[in-house]
């Protein structure tokens, strides 16, 4: 068994959460405070942190946040909708998102049923974020474990954006099979896609392998066909922001065109989520909202402008991958090795979710 080291994008410290600035990497590990649910908010706006899973539980904590806020304020905790709907309005893909707010919700209403002293119910929150994060850690170890048994002893991975432990609690999704398959001693080299234009790979991704010794390639998102044709990549893992009742991986854009080239390729197409990536009241992925951020965003890169200024661009965050592209869905539960409505609905029932 090789070493991995611990990595984890959030702390709190004395009722105080921080995140890594997920801004500045690779540069710099700058430790950013989240002191408000205002904060919070902007945090996951504006992408200081991101990743579904992180978004999640980093909106638990700013809900327990806000409501502290109220009572140290003195405001009418019925003011906890607002700091509810400020979260749920900061980015609309990811439904880990609202699986955690919902999760958090609930608690704070059988508070308000129980009348629980609200000092304790800010107390009753925070343990209940924490709990989140929590569970997100073992059920990422957990998909790493059921993951890297797909993969043979020498393997070429290409992996898209980035899914380790800086997009989660730690460890991370796609990027946690990797990890644990790197642990386990497999001849493992990652091919990292840029993932334009955010560079989560080459920024975040190159950073976490650095960081834990993986070997790998930086590749521009344009590379993955030629590298497929020449028979250098052996299977494509990504992790995933909604996955619908029928199978439809909704995942950072360039996700769709890499599940075509694979099948085209015959290379099998992974992805790996935790369960509560699935958002089984949507059936397909042309209901899944998506994101459209600035256009600014591809314009501009690294502060410098590069595109003329009266240019338009298009700038979806994510697109959608059809269930027939995806060999297998990676769980915290075990793998979803027939992707359709029918085995995603015993898979999910008969493990209890
Ligand atoms: C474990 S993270 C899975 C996805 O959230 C990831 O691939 C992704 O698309 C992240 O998008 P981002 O826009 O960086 O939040």
């Amino acid at each position: 068994m090789r070493k991995i080291k611990d990595l984890r994008p959030i702390k709190t410290e004395n009722g105080i959460l921080y995140a890594i600035n997920q801004l500045k990497l690779p540069a710099q590990v700058e430790w950013v405070e989240l002191s408000t649910c205002e904060k919070v908010a902007d945090a996951i706006t504006n992408m200081v942190i991101r990743g579904a899973p992180l978004i999640g539980i980093v909106a638990a904590y700013g809900f327990a946040i806000g409501i502290r806020e109220l009572v140290e304020k003195n405001e009418d905790i019925q003011k906890a909708k607002k700091v509810l709907q400020r979260l749920k309005n900061t980015r609309p893909t990811a439904v880990n998102l609202f699986w955690a707010l919902e999760r958090m919700w609930k608690k704070f209403e059988k508070y308000m049923r129980e009348q629980i002293d609200t000092q304790e119910m800010v107390k009753l929150l925070f343990k209940e974020a924490e709990k989140i994060e929590l569970e997100d850690y073992h059920a990422n170890k957990s998909i790493g474990g059921y993951g890297q048994v797909l993969l043979p002893k020498k393997v070429n991975v290409l992996t898209h954006c980035n899914t380790g432990a800086l997009a989660t609690s730690g460890w991370g999704t796609a990027l946690g099979v990797i990890r644990s398959a790197y642990e386990d001693g497999k001849d493992i080299t990652v091919y990292v896609d840029e993932t334009r234009p955010y560079l989560q790979g080459s920024r975040l991704t190159a950073w976490e392998l650095v960081y834990e010794g993986i070997p790998h390639y930086l590749i521009t998102d344009n590379s993955a066909g030629f590298l497929m044709k020449k028979g250098i990549i052996d299977a494509v893992i990504v992790g995933a922001d909604r996955i619908t009742a029928s199978g439809d991986v909704a995942n950072k854009i360039g996700t769709y065109s890499l599940s075509v080239l694979a099948k085209e390729h015959g290379i099998p197409f992974y992805v790996a989520a935790p369960t509560s990536t699935f958002d089984l009241s949507t059936e397909s992925g042309d209901q899944i909202i998506i994101e459209e951020r600035s256009e600014d965003e591809i314009k501009n890169c690294g502060g410098c402008r590069i595109a003329p200024e009266e240019t338009k661009a298009v700038n979806y965050s994510f697109d959608i991958t059809p269930a027939s592209n995806i060999t297998a869905i990676i769980t915290e539960k075990g793998i979803i090795s027939h992707v359709d409505r029918e085995h995603i609905q015993k898979f999910l029932k008969y493990r209890g979710v």
